[in-house]
């Protein structure tokens, strides 16, 4: 018999531990000690991290996530992503050591996902190649290059005068119904064949909204493209603050990573990318909602202390890359909806300082039947000049000054009625120019017909025919010259600008055109 000694009871002891395959559990349990509105208080959770997802465990063994939001001294306030009425006090949670995380990759797009990625439009489960994090750092400033490309939205007042560059920032802003929603999505379905991929987050919208969007995008051929994330109005106040997160998410997929799947780099180039969040103010609504439940101080408007970092590093995320990271772009539309016209409130203000430029939509042009409502006074881009083509913008600085003085004089002249040739050209000039900035929805105009169109009116070439025509002279006029001098046109795209010899093609064919066309008085 062996002689059992210290020694030899120490070896077998680190035998059998080096040949233990029990793999060590290290998450932490706690239980909920309270419920409801979606908002858990978790007792036990020393370790957990702010924004960590939690494993709560219900009836029957069902795991409803949740997210750590309050860590307090001792406890953890939580907001629930799943099922609430399936959790009750007593139940146990888990931390999992993991942020949240949305499946993403190429198998999304043309779908119809909630804020957890999963498909709500009766198609079948989508095969991910990856997941994302919903929250993620914004690259800095080495990683990024000035933005420089367009990002056409083909709706002609806003590609003339408030340009947008791939990798910008702008904010859509205005009262409900003004069209915010449809300037977005004719930018979407201009972005057919231009290697764009789209995707439009939907934030407290009514269901049959988003599935009439969705429609829409299906009869243009723009879900090819798209990727619609929908938090509805039913949804839980957690999903609708989550949803711009996780649409910006499923973005940041294809911007860093290249048509084949693998990190983007400078042979590997990645992706352009374009977010609609519709509407930031109601994911503000939502997390205000969730702040308030988890007992935390209101501040202005009642809204969180946090909330403008909110909006921020979401919209950061947005970015143009340097070409060491391989030239991706993720253009972000936000849209904010006001109240009366009202610039000044919290949201508003926030995101309009945080973007670089807004479109302004105002009501009153909206209902006078100039649509597009864009205010041209209060819209700005600060940062899309650099991207717009040498056509444009030989042409759409003459459209800036007609329209300033257009404004002006209109203000002085509203009593008077004995008016000078030159002050009564000038307004003339300006109502054709108004006037030529109407479009309907879902006829995106290419940059060309864009430059020809306001090149023609910067050129007097509408003056004289009556302002009621000037939509149906536009199209006419873009109409034969496509017919009869695509030379000319082809010529101008190629120069991407107009040269003395395109001008005097350019006019003598609107001239020869203006003979034919048939004015209706
Ligand atoms: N350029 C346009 N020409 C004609 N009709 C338009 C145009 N743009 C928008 N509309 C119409 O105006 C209505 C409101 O548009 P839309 O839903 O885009 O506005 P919204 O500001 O997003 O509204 P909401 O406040 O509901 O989000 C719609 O019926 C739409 O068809």
């Amino acid at each position: 018999m062996t002689e059992i000694t210290a020694q030899s009871i120490d070896e077998t002891l680190r035998k059998q531990l080096e040949n233990l395959e029990v793999g060590v559990d290290s998450r932490e349990v706690g239980t909920v000690i309270q419920v409801g509105d979606g908002i858990a208080r978790v007792d036990g959770l020393k370790g957990a991290m702010a924004g960590e997802l939690l494993e709560f465990v219900g009836e029957g063994g069902k795991t409803v996530y949740g997210l750590a939001q309050n860590l307090e001294e001792d406890e953890v306030g939580a907001v629930l992503l799943g099922d609430v009425t399936a959790i009750k006090e007593n139940d146990q949670v888990h931390t999992t050591g993991r942020i949240m995380e949305v499946p993403s990759g190429k198998a999304m797009l043309g779908r119809v996902v909630n804020p957890l990625g999963m498909p709500i439009d009766g198609k079948g489960p989508i095969e991910a190649e990856g997941m994302r994090p919903v929250e993620f750092k914004a690259p800095g400033v080495i990683s990024r290059k000035p933005v420089h490309e367009p990002m056409q939205t083909g709706v002609l007042a806003i590609d003339a005068m408030v340009p947008i560059g791939r990798g910008q920032r702008e904010l859509i802003i205005g009262d409900r119904q003004t069209g915010k929603t449809a300037i977005a999505i004719d930018a979407i379905i201009n972005q057919k064949g231009k290697d764009m991929i789209c995707i439009y987050v939907a934030v407290g919208q009514k269901a049959a909204t988003v599935a009439g969007v969705v429609e829409n995008l299906e009869r243009f051929g723009a879900m090819d493209y798209t990727i619609v994330v929908s938090a509805t109005a039913a949804d839980s106040a957690p999903l609708q603050y989550i949803a711009p997160m996780a649409g910006a998410a499923i973005g940041e997929y294809f911007i860093y990573n290249g048509e084949d799947g693998k990190p983007a780099g400078p042979e590997n180039p990645g992706r352009h990318v374009l977010v609609v969040y519709d509407d930031l103010s109601k994911q503000a609504v939502a997390y205000r909602q969730m702040s308030l439940t988890l007992r935390r101080p209101p501040g202005r408007e009642a809204y969180p202390g946090d909330i403008f970092y909110l909006h921020s590093r979401l919209l950061e995320r947005a970015v143009k890359m340097s070409d060491e990271y391989g030239r991706g772009s993720m253009t972000a539309l936000p849209i904010i909806e006001t109240q009366a016209g009202d610039v000044s409130a919290y949201i508003p203000t926030n995101v309009i300082s945080i973007t670089d430029g807004q479109i302004y939509l105002s009501t009153d042009q909206f209902f006078q039947g100039q649509r597009p409502a864009v205010n041209v006074g209060l819209s700005v881009s600060r940062v899309g000049g650099s991207a717009q083509t040498k056509a444009m913008k030989s042409v759409a600085g003459t459209l800036r000054l007609d329209l300033a003085a257009y404004r002006e004089l209109q203000a002085f002249t509203q009593f008077g009625s004995d008016l000078d040739k030159a002050t009564q050209d000038q307004l003339n000039r300006g109502a054709h120019m108004t006037e030529l900035l109407k479009q309907g929805r879902y006829v995106p105009m290419s940059f060309m017909d864009q430059s020809i169109a306001i090149y023609a009116g910067g050129q007097g070439f509408l003056d004289d025919i009556p302002v009621g025509d000037t939509v149906r002279f536009r199209s006419e006029m873009l109409e034969y010259l496509h017919a009869s001098k695509s030379e000319l046109i082809d010529d101008i795209e190629k120069e991407k600008k107009f040269t003395d010899e395109t001008k005097a093609g350019l006019n003598a064919a609107i001239e020869a055109f203006k003979t034919q066309f048939a004015p209706s008085v």
